[in-house]
């Protein structure tokens, strides 16, 4: 067994001895608040760090898990597991009213909307004769599990760290999976994740409602060790230190919300004993010093402390490539091909107007099964628009798109992917801390099924294999098998244009839509990109591609669409379009 396997193991073992050895009760204290808050803040590295939707309001959540069950064992005497229970399905439902409400905000909307509703259900709680008011609810019943009164201390410990561990766990399964991928998705990829099939609005839905389900049980969890609530420990200051914990730990990763967690209860207590006695006078200087230490970090650290850290270890603890398991996998079900010569697309009069500039001007054109279009024009001549417009990325001004019979103008990329469309971007977009592979895996997403809870309990092994199977036969057809393992972001622009091109092929598209696939390739590559195009061609796939290089596109297409300003000049062969004056003057400038 190698050191990487034998750490983890020998910390756990360690973390759960502590009750057991004579640790003072200062430290098991210290210890169980920083498993409540790597809860929270754990939900928030999900929210926040992964999927960029900041949240000042998850103190709130902890309060709602706090309260329920105060309210259920002491008003009406039930057990603590029920309050847990009845706390997380009224977390859920508030969660899913307040995402519902909030999330399709953007920019600094969001995070404001997080601080109004934070307010105000702390508002609530500290107003309301029912919930006591700002003295709270006294007297709450120990935790019983397993037949033992979890009444002090050191021995909630074990409640709180299993269902820590049991989170980071869950979560860690969660970002290693197929919801995974599209949940990394969210920050900054999110055009590009739909265009693969994926409803990104409902994995924000499911993140928030998961941090704040994370928060809910923290909630429980601290108002049975307290065993009374009241509203301040729920407020918006709170909201701002949970946020505070998983920034300075890390908040892209799991792990950095435990460090986070660690570090801020033991520096702020540290702090609360030292600065007084230093001043000379009382007050809550750690505040200051604090805010001064979460500036230094995003300023210096903007990652965090765990990427630093796992960085400094790697010496000893080098970073594993992910097991190739996936030899032996079941193929992916693939769609019924279209039949030769079908009409596959048919570009009807689209036009699309941007306030008064005309980007696409009543352009018409198909596409039938087993063809290579080119669409050509100078910078500016609309064929990104008219891309676009045919993917769903953009809304028609007018006009219509159909695909394989059905008119699709008005239809999200999402559902134009699932009938069979796929397409790469002018601008590569990706995952760039993600693998080659992770990343031409997403295009597997409408090709395999397994969701959030089963890739919470680990349950999609099976599947995963066949998606990356799937992924790594895209990636050696489109001669990249040997940089499945690398990070997308440290490719240079030629082979992530290749990797866009395998995670297109990896949904199984009848039509592909190609963006300036040659664009930073290398004779070599655009020869071998050539004959991957024509291959499938001659399966059947059709292909339309907008590409400046000229003699890639004269050698590869079937027919040729040339737009300017807006318009489509002429259409025909290769060799047609080469000898017109019309596009030679378009493309000199000169008038025709
Ligand atoms: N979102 C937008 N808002 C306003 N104008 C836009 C928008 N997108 C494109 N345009 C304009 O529409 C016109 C067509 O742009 P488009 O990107 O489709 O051209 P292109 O033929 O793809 O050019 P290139 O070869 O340089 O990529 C340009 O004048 C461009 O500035």
């Amino acid at each position: 067994m190698n050191l990487r396997k034998i750490a983890p193991l020998a910390g756990l073992a360690l973390l759960f001895a502590l009750p057991v050895l004579p640790v003072p009760e200062f430290w098991i204290t210290q210890l169980n608040y920083i498993g409540l808050f790597a809860l929270v803040s754990a939900g928030l590295v999900l929210l926040t760090g992964v999927g960029g939707l900041t949240s000042f309001g998850q103190a709130a959540f902890v309060g709602l898990g706090a309260y329920t069950t105060a309210v259920l064992c002491t008003h009406y005497a039930l057990s603590p597991w029920v309050g847990l229970l009845v706390g997380l399905a009224i977390t859920a439902v508030i969660a899913l009213m307040l995402a519902l409400l909030t999330l399709r905000m953007s920019g600094h909307y969001l995070p404001l909307a997080t601080i109004a509703w934070a307010l105000s259900l702390n508002y609530t709680m500290a107003n309301m004769e029912f919930l006591g008011k700002y003295d709270g609810i006294q007297g709450l019943p120990p935790i019983h599990a397993l037949g033992i009164s979890l009444q002090d201390g050191r021995a909630i410990y074990y409640l709180i760290w299993v269902i820590a561990l049991l989170a980071a766990w869950g979560l860690c399964n969660l970002l290693d999976s197929r919801p995974g991928r599209a949940i990394r998705a969210l920050n900054g990829a999110t055009t590009m994740a739909e265009a693969m099939g994926v409803s990104t609005f409902r994995y924000k839905v499911v993140i928030f409602v998961l941090a704040a389900l994370l928060a809910s049980v923290s909630g429980w969890l601290f108002a049975h060790l307290q065993r009374t609530v009241n509203p301040s420990p729920f407020g918006l200051k709170m909201g701002i230190e949970y946020l505070f914990m998983a920034v300075v730990g890390g908040v892209g990763t799991v792990w950095g919300a435990f460090v986070g967690a660690g570090v801020f209860k033991i520096i702020e207590d540290q702090l609360k004993e030292i600065l007084p006695a230093l001043l000379g006078s009382s007050g809550n200087f750690e505040i200051i010093v604090l805010g001064i230490v979460l500036v230094l970090i995003i300023k210096y650290a903007p990652k965090g402390i765990w990427p630093y850290a796992t960085a400094a270890l790697a010496r000893w603890f080098p970073a594993e490539q992910r097991q190739r398991d996936w030899q032996d996998a079941a193929p992916l079900a693939t769609r019924p091909k279209p039949a030769a010569k079908e009409l596959l697309l048919e570009v009807d009069k689209v036009r699309k107007q941007f306030g008064g500039l005309v980007a696409v001007n009543d352009v018409s054109f198909q596409i039938h099964a087993g063809e290579i279009i080119g669409l050509i024009g100078p910078n500016g001549a609309g064929k990104s628009t008219t891309f676009n417009l045919i993917s769903g990325l953009l809304p028609l001004s007018s006009g219509q798109v159909s695909f394989r019979g059905q008119a699709v103008g008005g239809k999200p990329s999402r559902e134009i992917a699932r009938l069979g469309m796929s397409r790469t971007f002018q601008h590569v977009k990706m995952i760039a801390d993600m693998t080659v592979l992770e990343n031409v895996a997403l295009g597997t997403y409408l090709r395999s099924g397994k969701d959030t809870l089963q890739a919470l309990l680990r349950l999609d092994r099976e599947e995963e294999k066949r998606l990356f199977a799937e992924a790594e036969r895209q990636l050696q057809r489109i001669g990249m098998g040997e940089q499945m393992f690398e990070l997308a972001g440290n490719l240079a622009l030629g082979p992530q244009r290749l990797m866009e091109i395998a995670r297109a092929l990896c949904t199984d598209p009848a039509l592909l839509l190609l963006d300036e696939p040659a664009a930073g390739l290398r004779h070599k590559e655009k020869q071998a990109l050539g004959d991957v195009l024509r291959q499938l061609r001659q399966e059947g796939m059709s292909v339309l591609l907008v590409e400046h290089d000229m003699e890639f596109v004269m050698g590869l297409t079937d027919r040729i669409v040339v737009m300017e300003f807006g318009t489509k000049l002429i259409e025909g062969e290769p060799a047609v379009i080469q000898a017109s004056p019309i596009v030679r003057a378009a493309y000199l400038g000169t008038e025709h």
